[in-house]
């Protein structure tokens, strides 16, 4: 640089430069007016980009104490994750009494519309888990939206889009922080906002039909009645302080885990009756002797068709929906009849499968399919309805010792609030598919599936591929 250039004349601030009298006056050894400003912007937008940077670390950092926050606080409630995003809901199914199933008419309808649906896409045969999921889908839809879902023209994008949410649910729910920044994970948060939005489309379109949730007549009022359902037009089964959101998440947990639950049972029944011809005429049987052919069946029938019951009971003993009960006692220690004490804030865990399957409380025999037990003295149906004794109609027994050793819908005062609705519906409609129908297995049965038939010890339901032959009524 020229040893006369002073460098010092060019000022290094803006007041500086508005001190002097402008870039002319600058010595032009030093690039004059337009370096200083090119020099000034470059420091102004590097300021610029230094507080956005750290306004958003600063930000970032807050959400991030929020969010460690509320897993240390989450993490000292031990269990799994309740399912219902709003325990109004679960209160409201208990105490507004029992959700039954409608008349013969109402399962008429939904095995005719599986059917139709699955004809539409299959004449020949259908796989026995893609049919029972339709017919759980059916029955949850109809008994919570009434008439509405039946011509819901979203119906079958709805149920593929719940399929994969509930497919992929229990994968990301077992991460204890959300992996957001997982692709997967991102994929799946798309899916449940899709899924948001259907069920908030049906039930708008529910409430719109003015036809309640719950289809008019299928939730008895307890006290005698008949009430508009948990969710009349006027919000009644939203609970007190349930937000329209909130309700929109419990009935998206409804439908989640009373379908996939209901599907397995279904799908658990229909496999054991198309694998065994006794059984199905057993059952044939049972459901002609109630109702004769001209007859329409409603659900008085279906309560004194004692072979189906036991029937769907079985089913539920030897392969139930899930395979743990978790419980535990938050704030104090728990001192059993046996002087075990089990201290606050463990986890007790209850294996269905043992349980239901020990050999000291269901005989030598417990693996064994034998709908017959249930009809023995020592099992209460009556109970397993939890209905009163004998006010349904079955008055088997008083004595009822294995009733408790019978736990595929949990038991106490968190025991499934669709115990009861999902014995008579499933019975309903197996019993009107059977009364209408023989179902087969498709002759080209696999030699696999035909060993699993003779060891009649299905651990695991197969797949079955079934034929639906109309019966001439
Ligand atoms: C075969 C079908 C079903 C099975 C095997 C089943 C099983 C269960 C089990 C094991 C529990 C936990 C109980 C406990 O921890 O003691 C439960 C809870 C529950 N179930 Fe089901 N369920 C079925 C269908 C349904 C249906 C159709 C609905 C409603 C439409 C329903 C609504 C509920 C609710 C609301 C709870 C939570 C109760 C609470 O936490 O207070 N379930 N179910």
């Amino acid at each position: 640089m020229d040893s006369s250039c002073d460098a010092a004349a060019v000022p290094f601030t803006l007041i500086g430069a508005l001190l002097t009298a402008g870039p002319a006056a600058w010595p032009a050894c030093v690039g004059g007016g337009r370096a200083f400003l090119r020099d000034y912007a470059q420091r102004g937008t590097n300021a610029l980009l230094w507080a956005g940077l750290l306004a958003t670390t600063w930000v970032l950092l807050l959400r991030l104490v929020a969010l460690l926050r509320l897993w240390a606080l989450g993490s000292r409630i031990p269990g799994p994750h309740a399912f219902l995003a709003d325990p109004g809901l679960a209160a409201v199914l208990r105490a507004g009494g029992d959700i039954t199933v409608g008349g013969g008419q109402g399962s008429l309808k939904i095995t005719n519309a599986v059917l139709g649906r699955i004809r539409s896409i299959s004449s020949d045969f259908v796989e026995s888990r893609y049919f029972s999921q339709h017919m759980a889908f059916n029955i949850i839809g109809a008994t919570l939206f009434g008439d509405a879902f039946f011509d819901w023209s979203d119906a079958a994008a709805y149920e593929e889009l719940l399929m994969m949410v509930a497919k992929d649910g229990c994968f990301w729910a077992s991460y204890a922080v959300p992996p957001f920044w997982k692709p997967g994970y991102r994929r799946y948060r798309t899916l449940c906002a899709k899924f948001k939005i259907f069920t908030q489309g049906i039930i708008r379109k529910s409430k719109d039909q003015n036809i309640t949730l719950s289809h008019v007549g299928m939730i008895k009022d307890p006290r005698g009645g008949v009430s508009n359902g948990m969710m009349s037009g006027d919000g009644a089964a939203e609970g007190p302080h349930s937000s329209e959101e909130e309700t929109c998440g419990s009935i998206m947990g409804l439908m989640l885990h009373g379908i996939s639950t209901s599907a397995n049972l279904i799908s658990n029944i229909l496999t054991r009756v198309v694998l065994s011809p006794k059984l199905q005429d057993q059952l044939y049987a049972d459901i002609v002797a109630i109702c004769n052919e001209s007859s329409e069946l409603n659900i008085d029938d279906v309560l004194r068709m004692q072979y189906l019951l036991a029937t769907v009971c079985e089913s539920a003993r030897l392969l139930p929906a899930g395979p743990l009960l978790q419980r535990c006692s938050l704030e104090h220690d728990l001192t059993l009849e046996s002087g075990i004490t089990v201290p606050a804030g463990a986890v007790l865990v209850v294996p269905l499968h043992l349980v239901q399957m020990d050999n000291s409380m269901w005989g030598s025999d417990a693996g064994q399919f034998n709908p017959q037990r249930f009809l023995e003295k020592d099992v209460d149906i009556g109970e397993i309805l939890a209905a009163p004794n004998g006010s349904n109609g079955i008055n088997l027994s008083t004595e009822c010792a294995k009733t408790e050793s019978f736990l595929p819908f949990g038991s106490g005062s968190r025991a499934c609030v669709g115990q009861k609705f999902v014995i008579l519906a499933i019975s309903m409609l197996i019993a009107s598919l059977l009364r209408n129908y023989e179902v087969k297995p498709h002759p080209h049965v696999s030699k696999e599936m035909d060993q699993t038939i003779r060891s009649n010890n299905l651990h695991h339901l197969p797949n079955l591929k079934i034929t639906l032959i109309k019966r001439e009524i």
